[in-house]
Order: C-alpha cells, then structure tokens, then sequence
C-alpha cells in the first residue's frame, strides 16, 4: 500500500501542494489528474525517492520497486539502438556468462508481456509512436517492479494506439496484481480503465470516483491553466 500523511511540497518560496492524505491499494490502477502545474509528476518523484518532501510522509512497502514510463519524446531517425538493445539499456551491462544468460531470458519474457518480440531487430528511430511507448513500457518493466508509473504516456498516441497501450497496461495490472499509477489529461481514458482518481484541487489532492467526474471538470481545469 502507498499511504500519504500531510504530505507537502515546496520549492523555495512556491508552494506546489499541502496536507495530501491519501492512500493507493496494491492492485489497484488508479488515475491522477488535475491541472498543469498542480504538482503530479512532483509526487511521483517523492514516491520514487528522487525529490525530498518538505513535511509529512509518503510510505512504500520498502520491498516494492518502482517502474517509471515517461511520455516517449523525440527520437533521431539514427538513434544506434534497435528496440531490444534500448530495453536493455536498463540491465546492468555484464560480461558474466551466467549472468547474459539469466538476462536473456528475463528480456525474452518482458518483450512477450509487451508484445514486442516480434519487433525486436527494429531501429527505436523507425519504429512508431506506439512502438516507441511499448520499449519505454518493457524498459519500466525490466526490474520487475509492483508498481508502475505512466506519466502522460499516453499523450502523444492516436486514439487506436492509446487504447491498445492501456489495454496492454490493464492486462499486466490484472495478471501480475501491478499497482498503477496513471497521470493524464484523458477524460475518456480516465473513464474507461480507472474506477478511482486522485485529483489535484486547489493544492492538495482529493480522492474520487471517476463515476463522478465529467468531462466538464477537465476542460474546466484546463482552461483555469490557460487564464
Ligand atoms: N525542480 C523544480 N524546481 C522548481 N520548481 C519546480 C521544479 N519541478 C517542478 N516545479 C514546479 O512545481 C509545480 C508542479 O510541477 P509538476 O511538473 O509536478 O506539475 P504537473 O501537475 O506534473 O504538471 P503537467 O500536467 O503540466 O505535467 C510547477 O509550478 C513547476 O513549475
């Protein structure tokens, strides 16, 4: 289980949210919304150990590990790596025999839960955007964590592509009991793959059901960001 108590977060004299109480199940998929700005990736990266907070808790089993997908940028049409050699990137680089061969069965495994081992020989510059969302999604998956991390990454999928990356997502959460943690601007994937959301709302988060969301919520949010 994730558990925030009074949770708050400053940098300097900016105050980017307070007092955030919440709790996350193991298990669950569950989404994070609210406005630009309003502090998401920021308590993603407490959780991950990679920014302090400035008062209060965020707790994690301490065995659970942590994958992060981020939303996949651009990439050179001559990036040297192929997709299996850009998963990879993640592994310890070994030169024990023992140690390559325990690797390739674990990368053998992760390309067939992300259906990429047909991909595998294609240069990541060539592949598509939904290709290139599939390797960041492997490459999270690499150090076998309990919890996974979609940071907007969905967001620049068409619609098709969307749906089956979540899909894919939504598989791993219901076979392997991964918790998920999705941050998006997505009504409509909101709706469709998360029952519960955690939504930021005048700096501290607000637990909800996605039943009672609308769309209205997130254009009116978006157009706060705008004024
Ligand atoms: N390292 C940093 N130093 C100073 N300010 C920061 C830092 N990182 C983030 N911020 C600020 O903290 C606030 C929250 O940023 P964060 O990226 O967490 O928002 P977000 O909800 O993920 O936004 P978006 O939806 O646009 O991705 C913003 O005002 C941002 O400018």
């Amino acid at each position: 289980m994730i558990e925030a108590k009074d949770l708050t977060k400053r940098f300097g004299k900016q105050l980017v949210f307070q007092n955030l109480n919440f709790q996350i199940n193991d298990g669950e998929f569950i989404s994070l919304i609210g406005p630009n700005g309003s502090g998401k990736t920021t308590l993603v990266k407490i959780l991950m150990g990679l920014e302090p907070s400035s008062s209060g808790t965020l707790k994690i089993n301490e065995k659970q590990t942590i994958g992060y997908v981020p939303q996949f940028r651009n990439i050179d049409l001559d990036y040297p790596l192929n997709i299996e050699q850009f998963i990879r990137l993640n592994l310890k680089f070994t030169f024990s025999a023992k140690q390559r061969n325990h690797e390739n069965k674990i990368i053998k495994s992760i390309m067939q839960k992300t259906h990429l081992t047909d991909l595998r020989n294609r240069p990541l510059g060539l592949a598509s955007g939904g290709e290139k969302q599939k390797a960041y999604l492997a490459q999270a998956l690499l150090n076998d964590p309990k919890i996974l991390i979609l940071d907007e990454s969905t967001a620049s999928l068409d619609v098709e592509v969307k749906t089956q990356l979540m899909d894919l997502v939504q598989e791993l959460n219901q076979k392997y009991h991964l918790t998920v943690i999705f941050i998006t601007h997505d009504y409509e994937l909101t709706k469709k793959y998360t029952k519960r959301a955690l939504l930021f709302q005048n700096k501290t988060i607000v637990p909800v059901k996605v039943e009672n969301i609308s769309k209205e919520m997130f254009e009116v949010e978006a157009e706060n960001v705008r004024i």
